[in-house]
């Protein structure tokens, strides 16, 4: 299902501070993205204005082309995933917290969740205080893909299960997505892991977008080039820097764009090596770079 979420001029404030500063964006849905940046970076912050559940000071903000906030009809189109945290105590036992969550969701999926609670292995008559972080954070997730919501959002949600736990994540959102699409939404730190999940990444900075892209295209274009400083300071002339470093004689340039051919033959001839550079660390360059171009 393709539900497109669109935000324009969106401010938000907390406080008196500006958490999302004039950001536009328009998700055309049906895709899986990554939403990535720095810590207070506001993710966090626009998920729950995505979701209906803060009121930004000014923009629009909207769901399948609705109004979300205060607009049931458009708020229940979305769930939002916030891990540990999304089941309180006093829901009881973890079959009580989906039952619950299943009066909530008009797509829920019962024997999906089912099934979900079996592969990450969490006993549903266990009481949802007695559960270990990352068994929470799962049951949330559980809760987030049951729902099958049309827009889904994962805030960090995740972030403390264990390896082989968000393995099972991976693999059910992506079994689960490939056989019913929808939106999904997930902000993360563990970019390096779930580089091969998402179709496209949206990077926030200080409440702002800085940029956003397809994965595989970002990806392809991040190359570290190594060599003699000298060489590689000239080689690097005219490309889009994102970060070097020197190590005595060698210097490491990290690059960022379509190198074609000709400079692949310029770096073969002048031996130096053009090597990958890791998605979690071009992404984390590229938010810095655009981060303070933007400033
Ligand atoms: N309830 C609140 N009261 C005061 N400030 C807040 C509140 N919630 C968020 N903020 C501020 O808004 C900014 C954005 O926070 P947000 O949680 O959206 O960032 P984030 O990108 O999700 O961060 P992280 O990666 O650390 O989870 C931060 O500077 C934070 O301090």
């Amino acid at each position: 299902m393709s539900v497109a979420v669109s935000v324009r001029d969106l401010r938000l404030t907390i406080g008196r501070r500006v958490v999302l500063d004039n950001l536009s964006l328009h998700l055309g849905g049906g895709r899986i993205y990554g939403l990535i940046g720095r810590n207070g970076s506001g993710k966090s912050s626009l998920m729950s204005v995505l979701a209906g559940l803060r009121r930004p000071d000014s923009g629009t903000v909207r769901i399948g082309g609705e109004p979300v906030f205060e607009n049931e009809a458009a708020a229940s189109k979305v769930c939002l995933v916030r891990g540990r945290f999304h089941f309180p105590d006093e829901l009881g036992r973890v079959r009580d917290a989906l039952g619950f969550a299943a009066t909530l969701r008009p797509d829920w999926d019962d024997d999906y969740a089912e099934h979900l609670t079996e592969r990450f292995r969490i006993a549903t008559d266990k009481r949802i205080r007695a559960l270990s972080e990352g068994e929470r954070a799962a049951v949330g997730v559980i809760a987030g893909l049951a729902s099958q919501a049309p827009v889904t959002m994962f805030d960090e949600a995740h972030a403390v299960m264990d390896v082989p736990a968000r393995h099972v994540f991976y693999d059910e959102l992506l079994a689960d997505y490939m056989a019913r699409p929808r939106t999904v939404i997930v902000s993360t730190h563990l970019v390096e892991e779930l580089g091969s999940v998402f179709e496209e990444v949206v990077m926030l900075d200080a409440g702002k977008l800085v940029a956003r892209g397809e994965t595989e295209a970002l990806r392809a274009q991040g190359c570290q080039v190594t060599g003699p400083a000298d060489l590689v300071d000239s080689f690097v002339q005219g490309l889009h820097v994102l970060d070097e470093r020197l190590l005595g004689y060698t210097k490491s340039v990290v690059i960022f764009g379509e190198l074609g051919a000709d400079r692949h033959a310029r770096a073969w001839s002048m031996n130096l090596d053009l090597g990958p550079i890791g998605l979690q660390d071009l992404f984390s360059h590229l938010i810095r770079d655009m981060g303070e171009r933007d400033r």
